[in-house]
């Protein structure tokens, strides 16, 4: 069952389960530091898409190949979530790219988590600098909203990062860390819950992090995460990194070690998603 658990990305579930394991035996062969966080490549489609533009992105999903051991997901627009649910190949999940923090009622206009696992939707992203800057979310609605998807057993991909002004201000820490704050605040369990870092000033910008400016900010948090939350989730989180990712330069940034895997906005509607999918070596 552990070894089920670690194929699926449930890590920390199965960390758990193997510490209180090796505390139980004097011979065991596992230790934390030996466990890898399995590459994980989100396609955020946005507001993008007609039914055929999206039949020709599953087209080249299904030619792939896509590496097996990268998990994938791809966030689709709310109207299409059931016709990709079906049509996805079996390897690619699929997410929402938002849900409210209630299972039903008078919120027009909203969905809810409950409607997501009645059509067979397991993600959800929630807190996208969109959503944040255009919509005025919250942190505290963000992490609200956080803790009841993953209440109603939906995993959650959830976005964090700095605009380009706090950027320049050298804020950049303080506010990743005030946006994981304001979650932690909010959930106990993080074991179905990946992190991406998307700094504002790089999405849809063509402006990428630097593979070093990434890797700085992934392992800074990975350190707030282990002082303020747990060493495990720490060593266990997985944490993306978006922003004008492509073909051409995710290969550089999965080699950093704190890089998880990646968030992708525009180059997920083309073709080159399949290398992004496929550049973690
Ligand atoms: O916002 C993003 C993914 O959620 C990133 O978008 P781009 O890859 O288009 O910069």
């Amino acid at each position: 069952m552990i070894i089920k658990l670690f194929q699926s990305s449930h890590r920390l579930k199965a960390q758990q389960l193997l510490k209180k394991h090796c505390n139980s035996t004097t011979s065991c062969h596992f230790h934390q530091g030996e466990m890898g966080r399995k590459f994980v490549v989100g396609g955020n489609w946005k507001m993008n898409g007609t039914k055929s533009q999206i039949n020709e992105i599953l087209a080249f999903l299904k030619q792939g190949p896509l590496n097996e051991s990268t998990e994938i997901i791809v966030g689709v627009p709310a109207i299409y979530l059931d016709h990709v649910k079906s049509n996805a190949p079996a390897n690619v999940e699929v997410a929402a790219q938002n849900c409210y923090k209630v299972d039903k009622g008078a919120f027009t206009g909203e969905i809810s988590p409950v409607m997501l696992k009645d059509i067979g939707v397991n993600w959800v992203i929630l807190g996208h600098s969109e959503r944040r800057q255009i919509f005025q979310e919250s942190d505290e609605l963000v992490a609200e909203k956080v803790s009841f998807a993953l209440s109603n057993g939906l995993r959650v991909i959830a976005c964090i990062g700095e605009t380009l002004q706090e950027r320049e201000a050298g804020k950049t820490e303080e506010v990743v860390f005030r946006q994981t704050q304001a979650i932690a605040n909010k959930i106990k369990d993080w074991y179905d819950v990946v992190i991406a870092y998307e700094p504002v000033w790089a999405i849809g910008t063509g402006k990428t992090a630097t593979p070093q400016q990434a890797q700085e900010v992934h392992q800074a948090l990975r350190q707030w995460i282990s002082q303020n939350i747990s060493p495990d989730v720490a060593n266990s989180i997985r944490i993306q990194y978006g922003g004008s990712v492509t073909g051409a330069n995710a290969q550089e940034l999965a080699s950093q070690p704190d890089i998880d895997g990646f968030l992708v906005g525009g180059a997920s509607l083309k073709p080159e998603f399949v290398n992004i999918v496929n550049a973690r070596q």
